[in-house]
């Protein structure tokens, strides 16, 4: 097998998160999920979700499915790194995604959402592409559609090429040539306690020296932002006029007329541009000429994320093979 599928950013203003188009049941619902390498649950708003948390996303419904199983006594509940979450129960059915189908996937059906689930309308759920060790069905954690689909792609991979403010694709099976210059860099991936975990060789601030220190941290999609140690992150705002760290805004914001830095992260002897335009995340509000920095510390966090700011910068492997490696090319 192998699969194609787009990832569409959901609002034109800012690449706040990507979705693509699946299939779940028979005949096939199609919702739009939100593909996301920093979990491992695969879950859905639903016909379980309650009327008043439902806002314009579109639902799985079992029932109307002939493949669909309910997975008895089966229940999830996660929350996620900006503190949303949602839970329910289990079902089994038939899931697509870009034509590389999962005969028995688990979709785990939201019986609650978080308000912020709910005021999103265009995310109908997300497919956790981590390692299934972080799956929180309980009594018995199940499988990611990669895990599952694995056996029967051409090759045990999937790659990402999201793009700044345009859709990008999600291959799965394959790697596509066309897709990359150069050569791909892989680095292994520490897969406790279950993200893509790997090591950069360093970083640099515009055309300054590029400092080689490991920076350990997560490849996650499903993270809007870059979020790395403190000292890179004064390193790179000391260079952009009129930044500050402010309390109210949450982070780095800037005027939206600075002059911004490009900044280089390194993989292995490789190195890789964000440039300034996405640096400049976005402005802290419609029209204000403040701007929200896509460089913030994680030091609230705990882990260091390489987001969507970082990887619509390059083409990004995720090489299942046993151990599992990450592989970055520029584009
Ligand atoms: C600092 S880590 C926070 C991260 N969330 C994010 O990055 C959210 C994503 C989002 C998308 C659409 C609507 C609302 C929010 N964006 C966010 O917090 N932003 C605030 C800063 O400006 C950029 C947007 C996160 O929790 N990621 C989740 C997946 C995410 C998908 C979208 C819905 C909410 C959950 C997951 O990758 C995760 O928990 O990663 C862990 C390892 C941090």
């Amino acid at each position: 097998d192998t699969g194609s599928a787009a990832a569409t950013p959901i609002d034109p203003r800012f690449d706040i998160a990507y979705v693509t188009p699946v299939t779940i049941g028979t005949p096939p619902q199609t919702l739009q999920l939100d593909l996301d390498t920093g979990s491992s649950d695969l879950w859905v708003f639903s016909s379980h979700t309650p009327a008043s948390q439902v806002r314009g996303q579109r639902i799985y419904a079992p029932d109307k499915s002939t493949t669909s199983k309910l997975l008895n006594g089966h229940t999830w509940s996660i929350t996620y790194g900006d503190g949303s979450g949602s839970r329910g129960n289990v079902y089994t059915d038939k899931f697509t995604i870009g034509g590389v189908t999962v005969k028995s996937q688990a979709i785990e059906t939201a019986q609650q959402v978080s308000s912020s689930f709910t005021t999103e309308d265009a995310i109908d759920g997300l497919v956790g592409l981590g390692f299934s060790t972080l799956n929180t069905v309980s009594p018995n954690g199940q499988l990611t559609f990669f895990d599952n689909a694995k056996p029967n792609l051409d090759s045990p991979v999937f790659t990402a090429d999201l793009k700044y403010m345009k859709p990008g694709t999600y291959d799965f099976g394959f790697i596509d040539k066309t897709k990359y210059t150069g050569e791909i860099t892989y680095v292994p991936v520490e897969t406790d306690p279950g993200y893509w975990t790997f090591t950069s060789s360093g970083y640099g601030v515009g055309s300054g020296t590029f400092s080689s220190s490991p920076i350990t941290g997560i490849a996650d999609t499903g993270t809007s932002l870059v979020y790395l140690p403190t000292a890179i992150v004064t390193a790179y705002y000391r260079q952009v006029q009129g930044a500050t760290n402010s309390r109210s805004y949450g982070g780095y914001v800037f005027p939206c007329n600075s002059t911004l830095p490009a900044f280089v992260f390194g993989v292995g002897e490789a190195k890789f541009t964000i440039p300034p335009s996405y640096m400049s995340y976005a402005a802290v509000t419609d029209g204000s000429p403040t701007c929200f920095g896509g460089l913030q510390s994680s030091s609230g966090i705990g882990v260091n994320i390489w987001g969507d700011v970082a990887l619509k910068a390059a083409f990004v492997v995720f090489n299942g093979e046993e151990p599992p490696t990450i592989g970055w090319a520029n584009k």
